[in-house]
């Protein structure tokens, strides 16, 4: 239970069945993803991000089934900008309570594209999204290695375009907690519908920040954390829910949904995955 002084939700996005699993070698049976789903939809986790169906065909079946037993979380799948990938994510959230597509365009300096063609694909490809389901995140992949401009012009885009969150991702984990807090802060005063969707951050632990850099986003407008237990994710990881729950409860000014008695048995089955995958 939150202090009634405590007045800023704080959503918490748990990305251990998609982000998490990619650093597994051996890859989660859909028992297991049902399992700890269950286990975060109990602990108050408000988006559970289930899989990648375009990148790997059994995320299909593993959101579709985990749709059918989680009763309170929204259940969300990732997609790149293909049509393909974003009608599959559509079709597996069919059983969904509640249901968002996370479609995702590279916006890095690498992603070799022109800014016209950066953003018309986001415009297709989250309108597309928006025809299938009213709940959809657009996740602006390795926005700390763009140019701010091109980040802030992609996000009054996608929001345009019908999106109604906002993930901006540290994808390669290179910012420190000073230079994400100032492209969120960029982000918050350049963006003009920034008013109209849910800022969120996605970060990774390469330098050690995932979860500082999380945190220090709250100060300057963000309003979910992307996160994952044991911090599991690619590479270094993501940032670990356990901490940011943790860091956020004491706060006088935010709060999250999180009953943090899960907490232990969440991190134990996870602890498992990780056993059992070596
Ligand atoms: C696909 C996106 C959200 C991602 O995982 C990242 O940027 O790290």
């Amino acid at each position: 239970m939150h202090d009634v002084s405590q007045t800023i939700k704080i959503t918490i996005f748990d990305t251990t069945l998609r982000d998490g699993e990619l650093a597994l070698k051996r890859k989660l049976t859909v028992e297991q993803k049902i399992g700890l789903a269950i286990i975060l939809d109990e602990m108050g986790v408000d988006a559970i991000e289930v899989g990648y169906p375009g990148a790997f065909h059994k995320d299909y079946d593993e959101i579709f089934m985990v749709s059918q037993q989680v009763k309170h979380s929204t259940i969300c799948g990732l997609a790149s900008s293909q049509p393909d990938e974003i009608a599959a994510v559509a079709a597996a959230l069919k059983p969904a309570v509640r249901g968002r597509i996370n479609v995702f365009t590279p916006i890095g300096i690498q992603a070799n594209m022109t800014v016209s063609e950066v953003l018309e694909t986001i415009q297709s490809s989250v309108s597309l999204a928006r025809n299938y389901c009213p709940d959809v995140e657009w996740s602006a992949f390795d926005a700390t290695g763009s140019h701010p401009d091109l980040v802030c012009k992609a996000v009054e885009t996608a929001i345009k375009s019908g999106a109604t969150t906002i993930a901006i991702p540290d994808s390669l984990g290179v910012a420190s907690p000073v230079e994400f807090s100032h492209l969120i802060e960029t982000v918050m005063h350049q963006v003009p519908n920034i008013d109209s969707c849910t800022l969120a951050v996605h970060c990774h632990d390469d330098l050690g920040f995932a979860v500082d850099n999380s945190l220090a986003a709250l100060d300057v407008g963000a309003r979910q954390i992307e996160c994952s237990i044991n911090g599991l994710g690619v590479r270094a990881g993501n940032a670990d829910l356990a901490k940011v729950v943790e860091a956020i409860a004491p706060n006088s000014t935010y709060y999250t949904a999180i009953d943090r008695s899960w907490l232990n048995q969440a991190s134990e089955m996870v602890s498992q995955f990780m056993a059992g995958s070596t």
